[in-house]
């Protein structure tokens, strides 16, 4: 797959003319604003993430995670049956987002807490929300090794576990884990057939609202205060505006 978005088989989007093969594009639907056309990739990312998972009604899933990629697994989570949604992460104003996306019947919030170990945090977790044998599924959307860990710690025997996340390429990772609670470990990469599909068709159905994720719009020349502003955390989605637009 080349990725059209960072070198080395492309100087990158940011760029007033891309070209692209016809066969390559998806027609934003005409309910979307062109800004607000540039979340359906990461929300393919997720509908690639959540059918990976196996996701069934009644499912209790912790999401690792509530940027844009996690945000849109937990909802993605929800069109599928997921009965809970535990989202997860270190700044309360993202899981803000996530309650208010995914909406209050099925979404829950979980902060971290930095000076536990692992297992710490694991059972606090499991606790506070009475999940007793584990989680059905658990997502990372964090790539954090800290997330990995805990993750593999809250998952009921048999459970399924998806990395989305990527961050260190070499992290510790408590293997015995997947051993003795006989855990089935996928890895999630982009998308695949029928993903930007699927993703389209939950927007135009109004399955998934984007009201309110793009949250910060820099011209060209501001780029590197969008990437600044991104790498802090603020908001949800910033959109960089092509040159002249
Ligand atoms: N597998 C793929 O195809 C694919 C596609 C897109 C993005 N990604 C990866 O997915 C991850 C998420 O992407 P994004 O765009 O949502 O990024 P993001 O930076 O917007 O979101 C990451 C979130 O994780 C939270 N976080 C970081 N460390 C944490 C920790 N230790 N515990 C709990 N929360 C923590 C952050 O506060 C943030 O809200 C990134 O690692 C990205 O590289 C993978
Ligand atoms: O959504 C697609 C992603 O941005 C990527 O796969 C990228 O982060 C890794 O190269």
């Amino acid at each position: 797959m080349a990725f059209a978005a960072d070198p080395p088989h492309t100087h990158g989007t940011l760029t007033k003319f891309f070209g692209v093969s016809a066969d390559f594009c998806y027609k934003i639907p005409d309910s979307l604003h062109t800004r607000e056309g540039i979340l359906l990739e990461p929300l393919a990312v997720a509908v690639h993430a959540i059918r990976l998972a196996d996701v069934r009604p009644g499912h209790r899933l912790v999401v690792f995670g509530a940027g844009t990629v996690g945000l849109f697994c937990a909802v993605v989570a929800r069109e599928f049956g997921a009965s809970t949604v535990i989202s997860v992460d270190l700044l309360p104003g993202k899981l803000d987002v996530a309650r208010k996306l995914v909406g209050a019947e099925v979404s829950r919030s979980w902060v971290p807490n930095s000076s536990y170990t692992a297992e710490e945090n694991a059972q606090d977790l499991m606790e506070t929300y009475e999940l007793e044998d584990g989680a059905d599924i658990v997502i990372d959307a964090t790539g954090a090794e800290s997330s990995v860990q805990t993750a593999m710690c809250i998952l009921q025997p048999g459970g399924t576990y998806v990395q989305v996340g990527m961050g260190k390429r070499n992290i510790q990772f408590p293997i015995a884990e997947i051993c003795e609670r006989e855990l089935s470990v996928k890895g999630s990469y982009r998308y695949g057939t029928g993903d930007f599909e699927l993703a389209m068709s939950l927007v135009q159905r109004e399955r998934i609202k984007f009201d309110g994720l793009i949250t910060g719009e820099f011209s060209f020349e501001q780029a590197s205060e969008a990437w600044e502003s991104t790498r802090r955390g603020d908001g949800v989605k910033n959109v960089i505006k092509g040159p002249g637009d």
